[in-house]
């Protein structure tokens, strides 16, 4: 056992363990409990319960387990008849109760994820005002900057938030301005953390940042549920942006900020500007980066290809290329000692018009300028489209995150295959339509040699008679682990250097060397376990950095592990204690901001 104490040692930032086990206190009886997400237990209300909680009268005589309620839930679930109806099937029993829909995500997680995830979740986003049933999380108005604090402040005290996900909703997947329907994908990102990591779900915060939207579908909805304007921008947008972090920190210091699905002139801007200042992460640059390049180390693994002499065309390179740009640049700097200028001449990025060139600079964003190449090498040299690079950089690594269908076309992929032996090819555009080749393609079209992994869930391939798993290279591999890590050493700030951390505790897990057939990356199934070495490897980095805030973290490697899993919230029932009478609040999350419900939450 790890040797912490339960006691609470300084409130504002010392130890407050996230404990997960022990009675849940709560002053909700009758039906305000049935009605409270996190405290309903249903038909699992043992007899005890119903007694103290007035439960008499509401609920069927048969008391039934968690089991048993999964296996009904789950035969509802399979009836719906596609995936979106899935989804909103999902929606609905998280409003009803959290550890039933925990739990039946976690008993049948590689059928759901795409579910409650990538890609179906792309499509709930374009539906969300025609979907909507009950608001979830905060919206912020941009019409209404003196409201944000207060408007902020609705889930409670100092301590009780860990992690805040929040989207402007202008680039969501690669389905471009989903306006306030963003609140979902900030939604779905803190369940995978739940999921994931075991990120307590009472102490995280999914908030939309609604600027208005410029989807001309969407304003043309008389459904449409966010701000019915354009899109603001400039200042305005710059100070709601700056209002909202400045009220996260002030009503939550301790919660870690996630970013997600900013468009591109804003992602990268807004990570540079709070990366000093407070423990932030942006997914989609960092995230995303971490993911690709623990499977490329897993691919030289295989394929034996050594960073020295790698050479790798990005397609695509707006926020998430220039993050994966970013990390496979450090780390060629890392593994060969070469500055970080030699290091990215071995990468090529194209985007719509082509190869980046430095003739171009004035219309680049500053995240591409770095990798602009000297248009004295491409003279006389064809480099308008991805074929004709290709051609002459040969690359060892293809990475996608263009949104543009099937531009990883046979001719490319077999030109790729000519003058490699084992093609690294990662298409990573999502939703599953927008992928750059089929996986199945790849396999075809290079005798069966590709490397392969890619952004939305896929089947296995197969080539000549064997099967190939097909690794998801989604950020939803690292980013719980990271927060984890973040949230339990309470970390100051979020620097690069724990962010290779997590890298490279994930690439340790990779399965591709054990076998051909294996994926590069670990499976959905086990990534909890994953989460725990990276979440380890985080904190490790921040304690080494001076930067973590928390005191209580034990040295050795067996005790960090056990007091991370310690903290890990887990889909079951705890026994309920009641504390004292009150009605529960109308927004469905139980007494948040009442010194009993947030006591129960963590405790
Ligand atoms: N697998 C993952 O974990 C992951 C993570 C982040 C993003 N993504 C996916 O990557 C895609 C891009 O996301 P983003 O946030 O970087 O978006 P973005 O808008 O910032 O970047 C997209 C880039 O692709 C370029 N592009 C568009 N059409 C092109 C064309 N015809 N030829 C060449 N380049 C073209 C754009 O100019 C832009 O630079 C999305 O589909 C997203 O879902 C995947
Ligand atoms: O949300 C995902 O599935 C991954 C990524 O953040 C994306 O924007 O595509
Ligand atoms: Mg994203």
């Amino acid at each position: 056992m790890a040797s912490h104490s339960k006691e609470q040692k300084n409130p504002k930032y010392g130890h407050l363990p996230l404990s997960t086990s022990g009675p849940l206190e709560t002053s909700l009886t009758g039906n305000a409990l049935l009605r409270t997400p996190y405290f309903n237990k249903g038909s699992a209300f043992t007899k005890e319960e119903r007694k103290i909680f007035k439960l008499h009268g509401l609920l069927p005589q048969n008391i039934q387990t968690l089991d048993e309620q999964v296996r009904r839930a789950y035969e509802q679930y399979s009836e719906r008849a596609n995936d979106l109806a899935k989804n909103t099937f999902m929606t609905s029993m998280k409003e009803q109760n959290e550890v039933l829909y925990y739990r039946l995500i976690q008993d049948h997680l590689k059928e759901m994820f795409s579910i409650i995830y990538t890609p179906t979740e792309g499509d709930a986003i374009q539906n969300y005002s025609r979907l909507f049933r009950r608001p979830e999380g905060c919206f912020l108005n941009i019409g209404d900057i003196d409201r944000v604090e207060d408007n902020i402040a609705q889930w409670g005290g100092p301590d009780d938030i860990d992690v805040i996900v929040v989207s402007d909703g202008e680039q969501i997947l690669g389905i471009g301005d989903q306006g306030a329907g963003a609140i979902l994908i900030s939604i779905a990102k803190l369940v995978i953390y739940t999921l994931c990591a075991g990120i307590h779900p009472s102490r995280t915060l999914p908030v939309v940042l609604d600027c208005g939207t410029n989807n001309k579908e969407l304003l043309d909805d008389e459904l449409y549920l966010g701000l019915r304007q354009p899109r603001v921008r400039g200042e305005k947008y710059d100070e709601f942006v700056s209002t909202f972090v400045k009220a996260c920190k002030a009503k939550y210091p301790r919660a870690y900020l996630h970013f997600e699905d900013f468009g591109l002139n804003n992602a990268r801007r807004i990570l540079d500007k709070y990366q000093p200042k407070i423990p932030c992460f942006n997914d989609d640059v960092q995230g995303t980066g971490c993911v690709t390049l623990a499977a490329i180390m897993a691919a030289f693994n295989v394929n034996g290809v050594k960073w020295a002499d790698a050479r790798f065309v990005l397609f695509g390179a707006g926020t998430a290329g220039t993050g994966i740009a970013d990390q496979i640049q450090d780390a060629i700097a890392h593994e060969t000692g070469k500055s970080k200028e030699e290091a990215g001449r071995q990468i090529w990025c194209v985007d719509k018009p082509g190869l980046l060139l430095k003739s171009k600079q004035d219309q680049l964003t500053p995240a591409q300028i770095q990798y602009a190449r000297d248009d004295s090498e491409w003279q006389n040299k064809e480099h308008g489209d991805l074929l004709s690079v290709v051609k002459e950089v040969k690359p060892n690594v293809l990475v996608g995150t263009s949104t543009v269908p099937g531009a990883f076309t046979k001719d490319i992929v077999e030109e790729m295959a000519k003058h490699v032996e084992r093609p690294v090819i990662f298409p990573l555009s999502n939703p599953t339509r927008l992928h750059e080749a089929n996986p199945q393609d790849l396999f075809d079209w290079t005798n069966g040699k590709v490397l392969v992994a890619t952004g939305s869930p896929f089947p296995p391939a197969e080539y000549d008679g064997k099967k190939y798993e097909i690794s998801e290279c989604n950020n939803s591999v690292t980013f719980p682990g990271i927060g984890l890590g973040a949230i339990l050493s309470r970390t100051r700030l979020l620097p690069a250097s724990l962010l290779v951390a997590a890298t490279k505790a994930l690439a340790a897990t990779a399965p591709a060397v054990k076998g051909a057939g294996a994926g590069l990356l670990p499976d959905v199934t086990d990534v909890r376990e994953i989460s725990v070495k990276i979440a380890k490897e985080v904190i490790k980095a921040s304690v080494k950095e001076g930067l973590a805030m928390e005191k209580d973290i034990p040295n050795d490697d067996a005790d960090l592990e056990e007091w991370i899993r310690e903290q890990m919230w887990d889909a079951r029932y705890r026994p309920l204690k009641l504390v004292g009478e009150k009605e529960a609040t109308a927004h469905g999350r139980g007494e948040a901001g009442t010194s009993s419900y947030r006591r129960a939450a963590r405790f």
